[in-house]
Order: C-alpha cells, then structure tokens, then sequence
C-alpha cells in the first residue's frame, strides 16, 4: 500500500492520469487521500483530449443527430433537440436524475468515485473537455467530495442517479463535504478559487451514463477482502493451536497434489504461521474436522477468486464505460452500451459469496472451541475464570450467538442482485446488471466478516492463552496474540465486551494485525 512508503514530512507521490492504466490499488490510496492526483501534462495527451471535443463540435455544426447530445435521453433518443437548447441538455440530466435516496456514500467511497469516473473519461473516448477532466482532479486534491445518496441505481445505464451528483457539484450545485463539513458546492469551490464547471454537450451524459459507482465501491471491496483472506487464515492458525488440531493438514507434499494456486498460497500461510513439522505417520488423533482441515479449501477459493475479480475491476475501471463513444481516431461516433456493469455484478455477488463462506468457516471453529464435547481440553466457552467464581462465569458464550447472528445475516446477503434485472426506463432499460447493489451488499457483507473475525480472533487468542503453550509458540501466533491482548485484553472473569469487540474491529479496518 502507498501509506507504507509515506513519512509524515515526505511529499505525497503522485498518480498521473492519462491514457495509461490504473490499478484498483490506485484507486484506493487515491480514496484515502494517500496520493495526489495529476493529469498528463504532455502536449500530445493535451491534443489526443482536445480532438474528441472538436469532433464533437464539428459534427454539431453539421448538425448530425448525436444520441444524447441532439435527442432527448433513452427511451426519449426519438426526440430531437435543437442546436439552441443542445447547450441546456446537460444541467437537465443532472437535474431530473437528483432523486437519490437512502444513506450517503462515505468521504472515502465519494473520492474512490471520483476518481473511477476521471480514469473512465481520461481515456478520451468520450468527448469530454480538458476543464471538466481538470475539475475532477481539482476536487480529488483539494478534498472536495460530493455527497452521493446510495440507492437508485439499476447499474446499466450506468449509474445515472448517484453520478447526477458528481455532474451537479462540479458545476457547484448541491452538496459536498469540504473539510469535515457538509456544505453547498458553491461555497467550497469558492473557498478553494475553483469556478464551476459548465458542462458542454455530451458532458452530462459521459459524466453519468457509467459504471464509476460500482467500480469504486468493487476497487475498496477488492482490497478489503484480501485482508480478510490474510487474517482468515491467521485466525486459523490460532485456532489449529487453541483446538490442539493438526498442522500436518496443511503439509506442502498434500497440496502439491491438488494446484489451485490460491489455496496453496493459504497453506504456504499455515504452514509458515503454525512452523509445521512434516507430518508423523502416526498422531492421537488423524484428523480434524473440516472447518480446520479443509480451512485452506475455503479461503483457498477466495484467494484464487481474487485475482479473476482484479482482473475484471481493473478491465472496467480503465474502460470508456460510456454512451456514445467518440472515437477521435476514427472520428465516429458510436452508439451502444458500455455501461452495463454486468462484470462488476459478477465479480462482487461471487465475491460477497467467497467473503460469507469465510464467515461461517470462523463461526464453525470458535463452535468448536466453546464447545468441550469439541475443544479437545478447553474450559466452556473458553471462559478464563478459576476458583468457586468459575460457575457463574459464561465466557464467550454470548459472543459466540453473536457470530451466528452475524454470520447468518451475511449469509442470507448471498442472493446474487444480478437475478433481479427488471425491466424500465419505459423498456429502453429492459435488461439491467444490478451491479451497484451488489458491491453494496458485498461491502456490508465485509463489514459483517470483520465483526466475525474481531469475535473469532478473540476466542482463538483466549483459546490459545487457555491452552498454555506460551513458550513454544510460533512467532506469527504469539504477534497476533500480544496484539489482541493489547487492544482486549484475555478474559479472567465475565465482563460486557462490546467495547473490546468494537476496537479489535478497528484494528481489523485498519489492517493493523499483519
Ligand atoms: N443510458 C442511456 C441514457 C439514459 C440517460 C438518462 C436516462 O434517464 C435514461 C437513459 C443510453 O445511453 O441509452
């Protein structure tokens, strides 16, 4: 990650944005305000921009009939706009599409938005001018996030309802957060000497006729969800130690037999977390149950998931997801439809499916570990209490209902959105990806796996404290356990632990556990 490479007194680096690709890591150091952002500045990225926008004007001149630009907007493309009003068409889509409801995106989503958006257009295959590109960069550095109602998106068509808002606040009207404040558009583009933006034809459209939503929400998903593929694995780790389980499941001769390089790369993990010992011909006890035994089976297929959703996130982020495009290479325009998100809808309802599986994994082993029908020699719900106080304590029993609750609840997130295309937009949109509700659902299902990790992590530390093997733990363990014990500390007698939960989950947005 960038912050890696930033001292507090350096310079932030510096992402220039042209016609060369972005990653989604990119994008997400640009969302939490860890890079600057730049145009290329080269007379030849100057010219390729300013050829689309002259094509454009050339062809208005002639007056052709550009869809979007001399017609009305989708089912209304029969409609024909004059010249004179063509100017106007812009602010009107932005206009009728301010309609959002529901909770707002957070600064760091707007950003991430923003910024799938300038990558989209910087492309230049979309008739849009060198200001509005310059705009965007002005808000991403100067800390200027629109705020964006989540829902109304059917994510094909792009995501017209929430982008109206980007349109709407680079031309200074309704709202932004501006230096932790929520205040009109105006004001903060006059407190950072920015002139609002008057989009000219075509503009409206190309800044929402996209699917910047979904990509940015699926770039932050994306890296989120690789941390929940390291810790996972770390909690199991712990727990193979806390349940007095196996390390030889996770022997490197076992999985040179089955290649999936994701679930071999959880078990190069589990082996190098756990110091395994090559395995005995002979043990108490064989084998463990699944949720240990098949754990890099499960979090294997996240890991090799994961790559094929980078690759798709990245392909959507760097592509003209727009209609028309304007090709200043060919000078044509052409009509279709890009921004359909149905690979986003794919990656993130398969990926929000992987993230739940990993919930129920974890769920399945802190059952074990509560458990003495299971526990292998553990006290009841791995509670730490001694002495005649030993009967009235419960441990983490009620932590454990929690991590049901929390598991069934992103479980029961899984139905996949994309089913639930309906047709509208009067059946010029009769088939639609639903991919915006998907990343949201997927991020909420991450937020549910953080909770489960936080409770699970807790009861692995607490297990392996329990099992007294303080001398001879292997060093990734023993990291991870005096962690935990700093931020929550091991459980002596029964206390609330709302707040040990709520502050070990922010250590896990952090990515503090490593
Ligand atoms: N996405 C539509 C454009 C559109 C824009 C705004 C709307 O309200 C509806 C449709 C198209 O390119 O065909």
């Amino acid at each position: 990650m960038y912050s890696k490479y930033l001292d507090q007194a350096a310079e932030k680096s510096t992402i220039v944005v042209g016609r060369t690709a972005l990653t989604a890591e990119d994008i997400v150091a640009i969302a939490h305000n860890q890079v600057r952002v730049e145009l290329d500045t080269s007379v030849e990225y100057r010219e390729w921009i300013d050829r689309g926008t002259a094509l454009l004007d050339q062809l208005l001149e002639k007056e052709g009939v550009i869809y979007g630009v001399t017609t009305g907007y989708g089912d209304s493309c029969t409609v024909t706009v004059s010249k004179s009003l063509a100017y106007e068409l812009p602010r009107q889509i932005y206009t009728f599409h301010g309609c959002g409801m529901g909770a707002v995106f957070s600064e760091v989503e707007s950003r991430a938005i923003l910024a799938a958006r300038l990558v989209s257009l910087a492309r230049g295959y979309s008739g849009v001018s060198w200001d509005l590109l310059a705009q965007l960069v002005a808000f991403l550095n100067n800390g200027i996030s629109p705020r964006i109602p989540e829902e109304g998106s059917v994510g094909a068509s792009g995501d017209l309802t929430p982008l109206s808002y980007v349109a709407a606040s680079l031309c200074g009207e309704r709202e932004v957060f501006f230096e932790g404040q929520l205040m009109a558009a105006s004001e903060a583009l006059s407190a950072c000497n920015l002139t609002p933006l008057s989009l000219r034809p075509k503009e409206g459209l190309a800044l929402m006729n996209g699917t910047a939503v979904m990509t940015a929400l699926a770039c932050l998903n994306l890296e989120r969800a690789r941390y929940a593929q390291f810790l996972a694995t770390r909690i199991t780790a712990l727990n193979t130690i806390a349940l007095d389980g196996n390390d030889f499941h996770y022997d490197e001769r076992l999985f040179n037999v089955k290649a999936h390089l994701g679930q071999n790369a959880v078990a190069r993990q589990l082996r190098e977390d756990l110091e395994a010992k090559s395995a005995p011909t002979h043990s108490s006890r064989l084998q463990d149950r699944y949720s240990l035994r098949c754990a890099p089976h499960v979090i294997g297929v996240l890991a090799d998931a994961l790559s094929h959703y980078e690759q798709l996130i990245e392909t959507e982020l760097n592509s003209s997801n727009d209609n028309p495009i304007i090709d200043p290479e060919t000078q044509s325009v052409l009509h279709g439809g890009h921004f359909y998100g149905g690979h986003i809808a794919h990656a993130m309802d398969s990926l929000k499916t992987n993230l739940a599986n990993i919930a129920d994994l974890l769920d399945r082993q802190l059952a074990q570990a509560v458990d003495v029908k299971f526990n292998h020699g553990l006290p009841s719900n791995l509670s730490g209490a001694e002495g005649d106080r030993a009967v009235i304590n419960h441990g983490l029993k009620a932590v454990q209902i929690g991590v049901s609750s929390w598991t069934a609840e992103a479980l029961k997130l899984t139905m996949p959105a994309s089913v639930f295309s309906r047709s509208t937009e009067c059946h010029n949109q009769d088939k639609v990806s639903m991919g915006t509700i998907a990343a949201r659902d997927c991020r909420r299902v991450l937020q549910l796996l953080d909770q489960v990790c936080a409770a699970v992590l807790f009861g692995a530390a607490q297990g392996v404290s329990l099992r007294n093997r303080a001398k001879d733990l292997p060093a990734a363990v023993a990291r991870t356990l005096d962690q935990v014990f700093a931020i929550a500390p091991p459980l002596s007698d029964d206390r609330a632990l709302e707040l040990d939960l709520r502050n070990l989950v922010d250590a896990i947005v952090q990515s503090r556990f490593h």
